[in-house]
């Protein structure tokens, strides 16, 4: 089942910059698709459109079966968002700022303590969200994504300017969502972490899709042994060097 579809999706900003010109993929139920690109690609403004943040210019998006602008009210209730910049209720605790979002929802007051555990934020429940270091703030900006018991996260950038240690942390947290059958649209520049957590990746190039594929395909395709290197060659066929 398609969780995610869209079909020659564009935006144009302002009547002049042509952002996303005609792209089209679709993400699986289930699995963790990348979209990878250089600066400007495109990977934002495709993010903020499926998660209803911003309109598209034109074209057909559906995200869990629901038509993107008409139907975002139901989008909104059932996705997961982690913003590139997740900024939580600073004076706030840990614990205050998962129950702000689980109420938010609507949800189980049980389900703050289950949030807590499974990010393991437990020791921390009384810290302030300000006097946290940057891994342990990503942490939280995921559980309150996961407040509303989400089928589909979207992750825009979820390690950028961690630690090397908090960057496997954070994907070890991906992967544990990924088992619990969330599918995940994520953005990276980290070549390495696309290779390693993706199923399926989409690569936009000037505000198309220049590849979709999986990070095996594409290391083939160029007789790479890292996605990175495959990348880059891609990149470099396509003028960008
Ligand atoms: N609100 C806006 N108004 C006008 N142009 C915009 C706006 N937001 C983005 N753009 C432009 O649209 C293009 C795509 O931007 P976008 O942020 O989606 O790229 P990106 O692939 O996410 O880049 P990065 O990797 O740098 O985050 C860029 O040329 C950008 O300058």
């Amino acid at each position: 089942m398609r969780i995610v579809d869209v079909e020659n999706l564009w935006k144009v900003y302002n009547r002049r910059k042509e952002a996303l010109r005609g792209i089209s993929f679709h993400v699986e139920s289930g699995e963790i698709f990348a979209l990878l690109g250089p600066n400007g690609a495109g990977k934002t403004t495709t993010v903020k459109i499926l998660s209803c943040i911003s309109k598209p210019t034109s074209g057909k998006v559906e995200v869990m079966g629901y038509s993107v602008p008409d139907q975002c009210s139901k989008v909104r209730e059932r996705v997961g968002v982690v913003p590139q910049e997740f900024q939580g209720f600073s004076d706030l605790t840990v614990e205050e700022n998962i129950k702000y979002f689980v109420k938010l929802y609507r949800g189980e007051e049980s389900q703050v303590e289950e949030l807590m555990k499974t990010l393991d934020l437990l020791e921390y429940r009384k810290t302030r969200f300000r006097n946290l270091s940057g891994g342990y703030k990503r942490r939280v900006a995921i559980a309150c994504s996961l407040a509303g018991d989400p089928k589909l996260l979207f992750m825009d950038e979820p390690t950028v300017g961690l630690d090397p240690r908090s960057r496997r942390d954070v994907w070890n947290l991906i992967t544990e969502v990924k088992r619990r059958g969330i599918s995940v649209l994520l953005t990276t520049h980290y070549l390495d972490e696309a290779q390693k957590l993706s199923d399926r990746i989409g690569i936009i190039f000037n505000g198309k899709i220049v590849r979709l594929s999986t990070p095996g395909e594409l290391m083939e395709e160029f007789r790479k042994q890292s996605l990175e290197e495959a990348y880059l060659a891609l990149m470099e066929s396509l003028g960008d060097v």
